[in-house]
């Protein structure tokens, strides 16, 4: 994919369809209940509604992407766990033992394991090999990735969507496994955002002092030498970005082209939420935050993007941790106000409550 291709397929996106949104809202507000009482439960079907065009929402079947890929920038210290651990953990997922694995489980949604750039072999079924290169450059001295290499992770999570889509799958989330992460998220923010770079740096997986210095001057020498332009989403991700953020953007590009859903898991999948959105502003409305990471550029990027988190239950884990936890909230919003009774069902005489009835 180049930057044409990719351009012709971010211009198919369509925005959510109005009518059945409306037709969504007009039902819940005849359920016995004051309007908008059930808040952002109703919010999330009236979303699923738009972006499937009937009120006939599906919840089921439900995959998260898991991204998985090395960073170059991990030669400068900056995570306190060795680079070793990404592929320790991409191999860990089809064991079943990971906290990702028991959540979904838990959610009965699955997970979908991606290489998109680990620097180890694997040759396991459920790990699909879609790798670009075996990790990215140290961006603190060279760029990260080329801009072709940057596209084809870009395709990579297009493609491997496309193909869940085709399997029936409805509802998608995002997950990633790469040690250094938080620090090319942070400079994707940095840069993005225009933001002073402490302020959207956290600790990661647990950085001690030494490791936190090291993760601010790696980006800042990153944006200082590299100078990505900001006006161009690609360019930033190339230069100070990682290929599991790119495989992500892919997913929140062809999940909104295909009218599907995606949820966003912590910091990492909200730096490739900001990238999809400067390229495609569109791709917000497919999108639904889950949770607020204890990262805090987070914050910043789901207030740029005009997002809500739905919980904050201070986790910084990844992997999608997030989504399934989002997913059960879906599902519960589904049964919930798909299964209540109108307001004649109740036997409410609304004439008297008119303010708080429509
Ligand atoms: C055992 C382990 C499991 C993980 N699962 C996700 N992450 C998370 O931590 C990494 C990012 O943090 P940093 O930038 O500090 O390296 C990513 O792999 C992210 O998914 C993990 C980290 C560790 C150590
Ligand atoms: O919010 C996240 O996604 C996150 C935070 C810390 C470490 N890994 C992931």
């Amino acid at each position: 994919m180049n930057r044409e291709s990719l351009k012709a397929y971010i211009e198919q996106i369509r925005p959510l369809n109005r009518e059945a949104m409306m037709q969504m809202e007009q039902y819940l507000d005849g359920l016995t209940k004051p309007v908008g009482a059930l808040g952002k439960l109703e919010n999330l079907m009236i979303q699923l509604a738009g972006a499937a065009g009937t009120v006939e929402v599906k919840t089921q079947p439900k995959v998260t992407v898991i991204m998985c890929s090395d960073n170059g920038v991990c030669d400068v210290g900056v995570s306190s766990c060795p680079q070793e651990v990404t592929a320790t953990v991409t191999y860990n997922f089809t064991r079943g033992i990971t906290g990702m694995n028991r959540l979904s489980e838990f959610a009965k949604a699955d997970i979908h394991i991606v290489d998109v750039g680990v620097k180890a072999d694997f040759s396991h079924p459920l790990i699909h090999n879609r790798k670009v290169c075996y990790g990215t450059k140290n961006m603190a001295i060279e760029p990260a990735m080329t801009e072709q290499e940057a596209l084809q992770a870009i395709s990579v999570g297009i493609e491997e969507t496309e193909k869940l889509i085709e399997k029936g799958y409805e509802i998608f989330g995002t997950g990633e496994m790469g040690i250094g992460n938080t620090t090319t998220s942070a400079a994707i923010t940095a840069a993005l955002l225009e933001e002073e770079i402490i302020k959207v740096t956290g600790k990661g997986s647990g950085a001690l002092d030494t490791v936190y210095h090291n993760k601010v001057e790696a980006i800042k020498t990153a944006l200082k030498v590299h100078q990505p332009t900001i006006a161009d989403p690609i360019d930033v991700l190339a230069k100070v970005g990682g290929l599991d953020i790119a495989g992500l953007v892919g997913v929140y590009i062809a999940a909104a082209k295909h009218g599907k859903v995606v949820v966003i898991d912590g910091f990492i999948a909200a730096a490739a939420a900001l990238v999809a959105y400067k390229l495609a502003p569109i791709t917000k409305a497919y999108m639904i935050a889950s949770h607020l990471s204890k990262e805090a550029g987070m914050a910043l990027i789901l207030q740029h993007i005009g997002l809500e988190p739905h919980f904050n239950l201070d986790m910084r884990l990844g992997e999608g941790s997030g989504c399934p936890i989002l997913f059960n909230l879906l599902d519960m919003a589904q049964y919930t106000l798909l299964g209540m009774g109108t307001f004649e069902d109740a036997g409410v005489d609304k004439s008297n409550y008119m303010h708080i009835w429509k």
